[in-house]
């Protein structure tokens, strides 16, 4: 087998205020994000919602110390990965590449051909696949292999593209919400409530996500491994901007539970695995106003896995097993196809006749034109609808 090593993939996170406008930048560049219908719109577009939006996500990265510990926290599972999987007699070196901030996923690969590994294992630390996190990181990935020989001739990979149904996994978050259920006074009538992060509507009903799918099968794996009879609810997080996204909100679901006279709410996040801005400030601070404003007195949340020891363990098993077993190639995962639609293709196939292109490019012009007035004069809207 050779040489071998693991890529953690990841989002990445500023990690100082300065660096938060540039990240949103980049995030806001990837059209696995931001879908747009001409490609040449993506980086103005990029920069001006970066340009407004900076200002507000920096007092939110103020509030969790001044940035992201989302890198710090990648560095450790890569670190305990690399120690367990030594353990179970696998030698390998763990790289992460991240999508959006340092270290990008370009130069983790970089690092992968100075160390001329043979075979790397590619493991996204999302539990579940979205076009918009895994799947752009594999779109990353399936051009660097296809522009590089030396990757393609000499590396082969394995590619795991999500692994919520992973015993271990579920039995680490059954076991951290065991214990913080434990902490409750009453503990049988403390409702479960698993949050995810959101992605558009579109991005399930036209493009085929399967992310709302496995984000419902993951809840349901997690509440039969734990085994209670709580009552659960699973709600969506951190909507961006005017489109739908899935449903139900999780401002609005905690509401409701107020409503309901319901006063004892555990918060279960459950797209991610490490601490990061929309655990510490959205569900810790701005959530947890909402819900107490609601009338929910007793309002805690389950830590992220982080490097829980269950959790990295099954993680070393999964990258063993992957390594033993035929895998599936960037182009199964995320070239487009009946069912899942990666940007930016068959959403516009309208615009494959020339008089339609046109078309596009004078909308998108228009479209700019007035941005770039809204952004200047401050009134239009974006800033209407609250994107600006
Ligand atoms: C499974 C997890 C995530 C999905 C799905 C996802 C989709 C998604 N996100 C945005 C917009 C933003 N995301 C931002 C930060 C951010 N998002 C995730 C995870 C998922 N995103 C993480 C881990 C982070 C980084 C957190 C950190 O600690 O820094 C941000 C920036 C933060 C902010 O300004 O609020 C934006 C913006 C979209 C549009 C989207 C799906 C289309
Ligand atoms: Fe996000």
């Amino acid at each position: 087998m050779g040489r071998v090593g693991v890529l953690l993939l990841n989002l990445g996170g500023p990690e100082k205020l300065e660096d938060v406008r540039p990240f949103l930048f980049n995030l806001f560049s990837d059209p696995e994000i931001i879908r747009l219908p001409v490609t040449w719109l993506q980086k103005p577009l990029a920069w001006l919602i970066s340009s407004s939006r900076y200002k507000k996500s920096q007092e939110n990265y103020k509030q969790i110390g001044g940035g992201s510990p989302l890198r710090r926290i990648t560095e450790e599972q890569a670190q305990a990965l690399e120690a367990s999987l030594a353990e179970k007699g696998q030698e390998a070196k763990i790289y992460v590449g991240m999508r959006y901030w340092h270290p990008f996923t370009e130069d983790a690969i970089a690092e992968i051909k100075k160390d001329k590994i043979d075979h790397l294992v590619i493991l996204p630390l999302y539990p579940q696949f979205s076009i918009s996190t895994s799947g752009s990181s594999f779109r990353v990935l399936e051009k660097l292999w296809e522009k590089d020989r030396v990757l393609g001739n000499n590396v082969k990979y394995s590619l795991i593209s999500s692994w919520y149904d992973r015993p271990g996994y579920l039995q680490a978050m059954a076991d951290l919400i065991a214990q913080q259920l434990d902490q409750f006074e009453h503990r049988d009538r403390v409702h479960l409530f698993f949050s995810a992060h959101g992605v558009p509507v579109s991005y399930v009903e036209e493009a085929g996500d399967p992310y709302q799918r496995e984000i419902e099968a993951c809840t349901a794996l997690i509440m039969k491994t734990l085994n209670r009879p709580n009552p659960h609810t699973l709600a969506y997080q951190s909507r961006v901007g005017p489109v739908e996204w899935l449903q139900p909100y999780t401002e609005d679901a905690l509401q409701e539970l107020g409503e309901k006279q319901v006063k004892d709410v555990l918060v279960i996040p459950i797209s991610f695995v490490s601490e990061h801005i929309e655990t510490l400030q959205e569900i810790d601070i701005e959530y947890r106003e909402v819900a107490e404003e609601a009338g929910i007195s007793n309002f805690r949340r389950v830590p992220a896995l982080d490097t829980h020891a269950r959790f990295i363990d099954d993680l070393a098993d999964l990258v063993i097993d992957s390594l033993n077993s035929p895998s599936q190639k960037f182009s199964d995962v995320v070239r487009p196809s009946e069912e899942l639609k990666m940007y930016p293709q068959e959403r516009w196939e309208m615009g494959m006749t020339t008089s339609a292109e046109v078309w596009n490019g004078r909308l998108a012009m228009l479209g700019f034109i007035a941005l770039l007035v809204e952004l200047f004069s401050g009134k239009g809207i974006l800033h209407a609808i609250g994107i600006l």
